[in-house]
């Protein structure tokens, strides 16, 4: 069988894409008080002009304690009119647009929520340098129906597409990993028990929307930590994931935002940036045990392609290949092997018409550099720090 055009039209579930590139999460930094903002819009629809077949607004929290800091939109109804005006300005330029959702669990930070954070099992956390709680049966219960109800309100927003965050150690993702979760219920110990929390947050998604959108989610092929949820045991998981039969598509992703936040994005360790825009206490610890904790991985195009290629080859649903795609030629490679779409985060904050650039010249690729700058910005504004001065 023929490869298909990346550049083509394609289907992702209920959905016609005008192509098969997806703009991948990255929060945005541009809701300070939790709600879409004018230069919100304007990103999203930059993106949308710039030629993505979908772009992916970050991160949308299904409960106020789910975020990463209190900045970060949570689904309700009072967010419903700027995400439809939002969903409107994509449209307008002929793109599709999603809504991650997903709640932080470990990841978020309980000073800034001003409400504590929750995992399958208590924890220190070096973000928030606060206890972060054991989720209750009552959390379980009351989590997975908050993933249902955003997902509904996206789909009255306007949204084509909803993607579950199951990676980087947030809640679902923490709960798949043996390292965070002890817990000694029906949700921890075999994979089949901790795989139970994200299978039941999909199957809700899927019962409250049906087909009105499509459902993705972004599952980690491994935490890339000691003991940590590893490739084999998400192979488990992502053939699980499908015979359950509620998502349209998975992206693959890797790392943990909690324990090992490099391995996502593999590249240069800005700690110096990292320090910078941490409170004080922080960012003077950061500055010294910053190359411990922010390992460094050796960056590469297609980075996560040998992982997601055994993915490929264990189960038939859509794929999506992220990290590290930056020109027609690691696209079409995606295609090859069988990916349907591929999704891309940093090439496309440093040129939003990289699409568009790489339709009209075979030979283009990103400016990208996986300097990694982009990520501290992500507490004030994020953006490209080259594209900033160019
Ligand atoms: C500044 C920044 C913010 C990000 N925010 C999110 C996020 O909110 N949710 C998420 O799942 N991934 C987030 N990511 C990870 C990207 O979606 C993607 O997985 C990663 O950057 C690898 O893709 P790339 O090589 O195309 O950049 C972020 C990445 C960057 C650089």
């Amino acid at each position: 069988m023929t490869a298909p055009d990346v550049f083509g039209a394609a289907r992702l579930g209920p959905v016609a894409m005008p192509n098969r590139i997806i703009k991948a999460a990255t929060f945005e930094g541009r809701t300070p008080e939790a709600l879409v903002t004018d230069e919100l819009v304007e990103f999203h629809r930059r993106h949308a002009a710039g030629g993505v077949g979908m772009t992916t607004v970050a991160y949308c929290a299904v409960a106020p304690e789910g975020r990463t800091d209190r900045h970060q939109i949570w689904m309700r109804p009072e967010a419903v009119p700027g995400l439809r005006r939002l969903t409107e300005a994509v449209h307008a330029e002929g793109a599709a647009v999603s809504a991650q959702i997903g709640h932080a669990g470990p990841v978020a930070n309980g000073a800034s929520n001003r409400a504590p954070a929750i995992a399958p099992s208590g924890l220190f956390s070096p973000l928030s340098m606060q206890r972060v709680l054991a989720a209750t049966a009552d959390d379980i219960t009351r989590v997975v129906r908050a993933h249902a109800e955003a997902a509904r309100l996206a789909a009255d927003s306007g949204f084509d597409a909803v993607e579950i965050h199951f990676g980087h150690n947030y809640l679902a993702s923490s709960f798949l990993s043996p390292l965070l979760n002890r817990r000694r219920d029906g949700y921890g110990g075999s994979l089949q028990n901790r795989a139970r929390f994200p299978r039941e947050i999909a199957r809700a998604v899927r019962d409250e929307v049906g087909d009105r959108i499509a459902i993705t989610a972004k599952l980690n092929t491994d935490d890339g930590v000691p003991g940590g949820f590893w490739l084999d045991e998400s192979l488990t998981v992502a053939s699980w994931l499908e015979s359950d039969g509620s998502l349209d598509a998975l992206t693959l992703t890797a790392g943990s935002s909690l324990l090992n936040p490099m391995y996502l994005f593999t590249g240069d360790v800005p700690v110096r940036e990292f320090a910078g825009v941490q409170p004080k206490p922080v960012g003077a610890v950061l500055r010294v045990v910053g190359r411990g904790f922010l390992r460094s991985y050796p960056y590469r195009d297609a980075y996560l392609l040998d992982r997601a290629r055994q993915f490929r080859e264990r189960v038939r649903m859509p794929l999506v290949l992220l990290g590290g795609i930056t020109s027609t030629e690691t696209m079409e490679l995606a295609m090859a092997e069988g990916f349907s779409f591929v999704a891309m985060a940093r090439a496309l904050l440093r040129e939003p018409d990289l699409p568009r650039r790489l339709r009209s010249s075979r030979s283009a690729r990103s400016l990208c550099i996986h300097c990694n700058k982009c990520m501290p910005t992500i507490y004030r504004r994020t953006e490209c720090v080259l594209a900033r001065t160019t």
